[in-house]
């Protein structure tokens, strides 16, 4: 039963008036871990929670492998599930926690029902610790044997809601990779419901991202963080700075824009931002992600250029975090990253040129588009 598909077609939820989530498809990849993320309220726990079948769609079907699931009963789903709270059994030992869907489900022996909790000990590294009570393990620990407990009777497809939230961001860090190797060598198909977009980024195969009860898109990490469709999209995953912009004319498949400060740069046209095109003199939103901004020194000759002023440099070890307010746009602060070590020292007031390339840039409408 390892890894099945699901298959998520046309779902909607409402409660009352309203709509908690919209005209929702999405199909999960046999053994794919895939992290649903959106901002608060935007639907992700409904969608959990019909996937486990705690709530009934108000319309469309959820397919796991051959399965029809939508009106079965929770239990008859085999779904593995781990929640942010561990919500292991107090009074049974580590062994008998992991043990205990098995003896639920399953007609084992007892031998082999010992050698399977054996086994996913090892996987999830705790093989000294199967006699401890939860109480006597840290959170990480827990949460492992909350993982073990959920892949111990090889489900077709396990739900993770925020499993790491209860743990500082060290713990959170180890874990992540920690789940991810598990996950790998196991072979489960993955739901993972995250606030966190970092945590997605690093252990999904694709990211969900939902956005009041829709998917805005679905896409792997890097292409999410490269090729966003919309404003929306591209402030949510990552940090992303936007310049107003006008577009003036288009050239050879380019659109010609005019930041602030009348600096004229070309932007390129990138399939699936937007089409068609915006007539000339549309207002634009450009969005640049802060590795892609340079700074240079100002020149004062030299007109065409786009001015900042210096608000704080921070040195963050790695890189250097400068903050720059553009001088003829006072609401527009842009966040720029810079290896360590590569820009003079700057400090607040200093007066810069902020370089920016349209080649790194994608442009927006003030309208957010929606994945078709
Ligand atoms: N039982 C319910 N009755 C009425 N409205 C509900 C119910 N459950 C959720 N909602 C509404 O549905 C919308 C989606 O909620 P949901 O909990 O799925 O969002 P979420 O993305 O998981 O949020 P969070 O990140 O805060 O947990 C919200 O507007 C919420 O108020």
């Amino acid at each position: 039963m390892i890894g099945q598909k699901l298959i998520l077609s046309s779902i909607e939820k409402r409660y009352g008036e309203a709509w908690a989530v919209r005209e929702f498809n999405l199909q999960v990849a046999p053994s794919e871990f895939i992290s649903i993320v959106g901002p608060s309220g935007s639907g992700k726990t409904s969608l959990l929670t019909m996937i486990a079948g705690f709530e009934m769609p108000s319309a469309g079907t959820i397919r796991i492998g051959e399965r029809d699931v939508t009106t079965l009963a929770p239990n008859k789903r085999d779904i593995g599930m781990v929640f942010q709270k561990y919500a292991l059994f107090p009074h049974l030992t580590v062994r008998q926690n992991i043990a205990f869907p098995l003896k639920m489900r399953s007609r084992l022996t007892r031998r082999a029902l010992e050698t399977r909790v054996e086994e996913m000990l090892l996987l999830v590294q705790l093989e000294d610790y199967g006699g401890r009570y939860p109480n006597e393990l840290s959170g990480g620990q827990q949460q492992r044997v909350a993982v073990a407990r959920a892949l111990v009777f090889d489900p077709p497809v396990i739900l993770m809601d925020e499993p790491l939230g209860a743990l500082d961001k060290k713990l959170r860090e180890d874990m992540q990779f920690e789940i991810k190797r598990i996950q790998e060598r196991h072979g489960a198909t993955v739901i993972y419901v995250t606030h966190d977009q970092e945590e997605a980024l690093t252990m999904s195969d694709r990211i969900a991202v939902m956005h009041q009860g829709r998917l805005q898109q679905v896409d792997t990490p890097e292409q999410l963080y490269r090729q966003p469709i919309s404003a929306f999209v591209a402030d949510f995953i990552g940090t992303m700075n936007f310049v107003p912009a006008m577009k003036i004319a288009e050239r050879a498949g380019k659109d010609v824009v005019r930041l602030p400060g009348d600096t004229v740069i070309e932007v390129d046209r990138r399939s699936g931002t937007r089409s068609p095109g915006e007539p000339v003199g549309a207002v634009l939103r450009l969005a640049v992600r802060p590795e892609h901004i340079a700074l240079g020194h100002w020149d004062k000759n030299n007109s065409s250029t786009l001015a900042g002023v210096v608000e704080t440099s921070i040195f963050v070890g790695s890189a250097q975090i400068v903050l720059v307010r553009l001088k003829d746009r006072a609401d527009v602060v842009l966040r720029v990253q810079r290896p360590a070590g590569e820009i003079a020292r700057l400090t607040r007031g200093d007066l810069v040129e902020v370089k920016l390339d349209g080649a790194t840039m994608l442009a927006f409408t003030g309208e957010e588009r929606r994945a078709a």
